[in-house]
């Protein structure tokens, strides 16, 4: 199983009220995944104030910020706020320096994610009780998503968990499991990707990025990457301004679509979006196999 919910904001009167939609549509999905929970919110400007990056890591030792902050060039203030397994660093500084302070303070912490108006957490245990941890209710910002895992790959255990966001403001989530995962990291590992845990969907995140980094868009990433892996999926896709939903080519694994002046939304059950404002006005679909749908903020 898995459960996947997304939610794309058009129209900005929403942007307070993010984390209740989130949190609403979530509920359709918990039984999905009972394992762990995952959460990437993009705008919320109380956890990644503007002109700062925000870097959400894995096993923080509990003095990361103050020694982050020795490590920055004039030493900035840093914040960091625990949520579960996950800790949030923010400070007023370009993202790469922050990732890199954090990964040279405590070796053995994970960074899950990065960017300048991303925040991700992930967590073993149950969606509604992580939720709670996690504020979800509370949450602002444009964009959103949600996955509830049932492991098929890797271990249940935060590193685990979804999103994969392994490029500044990248998230990825997915529902099924690729079956040549272990041939395709071999060949990314032969060009330098490192990898951090043992999961399918982490390489699935991984050829993205190495995409998006060789300058293709959404589309085309996903294109390429229906091209190269075999095995089951839905995909959504997010980036600093995209949000992107894809299925295999059997289409095995659900999805359902709404599109709806004020915004997109997608998620692994209908029930999921029936709560969403002017739900009975929206466009509702399953995605046809195959093909890429993207949207732009
Ligand atoms: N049930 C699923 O869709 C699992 C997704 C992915 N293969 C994982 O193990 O995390």
């Amino acid at each position: 199983m898995c459960g996947i919910i997304g939610l794309h904001l058009r129209d900005p009167a929403l942007h307070p009220v993010l984390g209740r939609l989130l949190d609403d549509m979530l509920g359709g999905v918990a039984e999905r995944g009972p394992d762990s929970v995952g959460i990437a919110v993009y705008g919320d400007e109380e956890r990644t104030p503007p002109g700062h990056a925000a870097v959400s890591v894995l096993r923080a030792p509990g003095d990361l910020a103050a020694t982050v902050g020795g490590l920055l060039p004039g030493a900035p203030a840093v914040c960091a706020q625990a949520a579960g397994d996950t800790t949030v660093l923010t400070a007023p500084v370009a993202v790469d320096a922050l990732v890199a302070a954090v990964s040279a303070a405590a070796p053995d912490a994970l960074v899950v994610g990065s960017g300048t108006d991303l925040v991700v957490y992930k967590g073993a245990g149950h969606p509604r009780d992580l939720a709670r941890t996690y504020g979800l209710r509370d949450v602002t910002g444009w964009q959103g998503l949600a996955h509830t895992r049932m492991a098929t790959e890797s271990a249940i255990n935060p590193e685990g968990c979804h999103p994969y966001s392994v490029g500044a403001d990248q998230c990825l989530v997915h529902n099924g499991s690729f079956s040549n995962h272990a041939t395709v990291r071999r060949e990314l590992q032969r060009r330098g990707t490192a990898f951090d845990s043992e999961n399918d969907s982490e390489v699935g995140a991984r050829f993205v990025a190495a995409c998006l980094a060789e300058g293709d868009d959404l589309e085309k990433a996903l294109l390429r990457l229906g091209e190269t892996f075999d095995g089951f999926y839905t995909l959504l896709v997010t980036t600093a301004d995209g949000f992107a939903v894809v299925r295999d080519e059997i289409a095995c694994k659900p999805a359902v679509i709404a599109e709806h002046p004020r915004w997109v939304a997608m998620a692994s059950e209908f029930r999921a979006l029936a709560d969403l404002p002017g739900i009975d006005e929206a466009r509702i679909f399953e995605p046809d196999p195959g093909r890429v749908y993207t949207w732009q903020r």
